[in-house]
């Protein structure tokens, strides 16, 4: 039975708390949390936006976001005290406004936990944070939380540290990557440091190579003009599957402590080997969704999902790439990692797989061996996988099959899961930065993106189109045949 510790008496500032993500995934986040009595009767949540807004028509917003989102029945107790919570303030962020209205809802006696959580567009976060400050709003018990993406390219995202970082000391800064939040995500740490088993084959002499897959049914839809200006790269690959990639391949921390872990990720992040004008067309493919049928509906292509949207020069944005990344280190070198994410794919799934070495030598004459495969799902399914050959039952010969053995996290755990930015909402208010990524991650993931897109504007590498329904590119499947491998689901 899971046992929800409360927090301690908190004031949460969300600026963009009339946001999508406000909307969808932070409020939701909070009233569950609410509803497993974790939060004190004095804790607040503040909202800043610039529309006006009186406070029984920010409640009615709110209660309205919910309905629908939160799992189970709407309890209209623990709405009523969920409400009472509710603060909406007038703000225009990016104006000289008199700040004097933010100071009003919070604790002047510093009784509460601060947190500003800043939901808004990057370009914003210097200056909120430095408008904290003049307002006399930061002590040494608040904590800022920024949303990705933390800049568009390494310069960009420096500048931010550096403004954020003239106010807030290192260790109250939380940047979210909500993939860290996920419960598989964490499973990895169990999973690697808490069993024996693993940790001597988790290397190149055993690990052929690694494939981290994350597939997205859904098209960029409403976000087409975030899109144009991002694509997959900055999107997905940059934080979320990057740091996949680093809790997978890095060294054991110490311990669990927050910069045990970091120290050992970034390490990872450092070691990568840059992707080159020289060889990026041979280590990374661009692809671009086409209509198709998603889910047996018809749906629109990329481009006319963007319609008549004056759309920025630089038209030819990536939905989807898929990259050959390889680890200059002791322990991975000669092992690559194959990285894949894409929009309006065949359906919604993430996984790391892990493909091991061939046995060196069958004893099994002329029958087919499949090498043993780890996968570690996220989502749909959470869960873990380990395909091991066996011997089929029954006389008359002797017949391998290959068969999984199966940990699926619903069946043996019956317990709800919270959502990604409910544990990671919760880490913020405990103060526990572990699943937050620190400046110095942040930064070594842009310089080697940053790196990835000078090669592709130098080499003028353009998108390949891919059907909407299916798994990319026929060029991401090039890239692992021309290394004798293909991707674990099927064309
Ligand atoms: N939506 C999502 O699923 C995700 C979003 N993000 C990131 O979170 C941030 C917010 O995204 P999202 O909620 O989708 O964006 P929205 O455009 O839906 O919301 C933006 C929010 O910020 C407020 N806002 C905008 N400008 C100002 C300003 N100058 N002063 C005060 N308030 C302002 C808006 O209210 P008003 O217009 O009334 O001022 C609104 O509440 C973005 O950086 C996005 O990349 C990250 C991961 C997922
Ligand atoms: O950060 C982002 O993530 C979502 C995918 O998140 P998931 O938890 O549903 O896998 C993605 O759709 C979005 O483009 C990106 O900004």
């Amino acid at each position: 039975m899971a046992e929800f510790v409360p927090v301690a008496p908190f004031d949460l500032v969300i600026f963009g708390g009339t946001g999508d993500l406000a909307q969808r995934k932070l409020l939701p986040a909070l009233f569950h949390r609410d509803s497993d009595g974790q939060f004190s009767d004095d804790s607040r949540i503040v909202a800043v936006s610039r529309g006006e807004m009186e406070h029984a028509a920010y409640v009615d917003w709110v209660r309205e976001a919910l309905i629908g989102r939160i799992d189970g029945e709407f309890d209209e107790k623990v709405w009523s005290r969920f409400a009472q919570r509710l603060h909406h303030v007038q703000l225009d962020l990016a104006d000289g406004d008199d700040w004097s209205a933010l100071a009003a809802p919070l604790d002047a006696e510093g009784r509460r936990t601060r947190v500003f959580y800043l939901a808004t567009a990057p370009s914003l976060f210097g200056t909120v944070a430095g408008r904290l400050d003049a307002a006399g709003l930061v002590d040494a018990n608040a904590r800022i939380v920024l949303e990705k993406p933390v800049g568009h390219d390494f310069d960009s995202a420096r500048a931010i540290n550096d403004a954020v970082g003239a106010v807030f000391d290192e260790s109250q800064i939380y940047r979210i990557d909500h993939y860290l939040g996920k419960e598989t995500v964490q499973n990895v740490l169990a999973l690697r440091f808490g069993n024996s088993l693993f940790e001597p084959l988790w290397a190149r002499g055993a690990v052929d190579h690694v494939q981290i897959t994350v597939a997205e049914d859904i098209g960029v839809g409403q976000r087409f003009d975030f899109y144009q200006r991002t694509g997959a790269l900055r999107d997905m690959v940059q934080n979320h599957m990057l740091q996949l990639l680093c809790m997978v391949a890095m060294e054991a921390p110490a311990s669990m402590h927050h910069d045990d872990i970091r120290n050992e990720k970034i390490k990872v992040m450092r070691a990568l080997k840059p992707i080159t004008a020289e060889g990026v067309d041979r280590v990374s493919v661009r692809g671009r969704y086409t209509a198709g049928i998603v889910d047996r509906e018809p749906v629109a292509g990329y481009a006319e999902e963007g319609g008549t949207r004056d759309a920025p020069a630089e038209a030819d944005t990536e939905t989807f790439v898929a990259l050959k990344a390889e680890i200059d280190n002791w322990r991975w070198n000669g092992t690559p990692f194959y990285l894949r994410t894409g929009k309006r794919m065949a359906r919604k799934l993430s996984e790391i797989v892990f493909q091991f070495k061939p046995v060196p030598h069958s004893i099994f004459g002329e029958q087919p061996l499949e090498p043993n495969r780890l996968v570690l799902s996220l989502q749909p399914e959470e869960g873990v996988q380990l395909t091991l050959m066996t011997k089929e039952p029954g006389p008359g010969g002797f017949r391998m099959r290959s068969l999984p053995l199966n940990l699926n996290f619903p069946d043996a755990f019956s317990v709800t899961y919270p959502d990604a930015y409910e544990r990671l909402l919760m880490e913020v208010l405990r103060g526990n930065p572990a699943l937050f990524m620190r400046r110095d991650e942040i930064e070594a993931a842009w310089q080697w993106i940053d790196r990835i897109i000078d090669s592709w504007a130098s080499r003028g590498v353009r998108t390949h189109e891919y059907m909407a329904g299916s798994w990319g590119p026929t060029d991401s499947f090039v890239l692992l045949d021309r290394d004798g491998r293909r991707w674990a689901q099927p064309i």
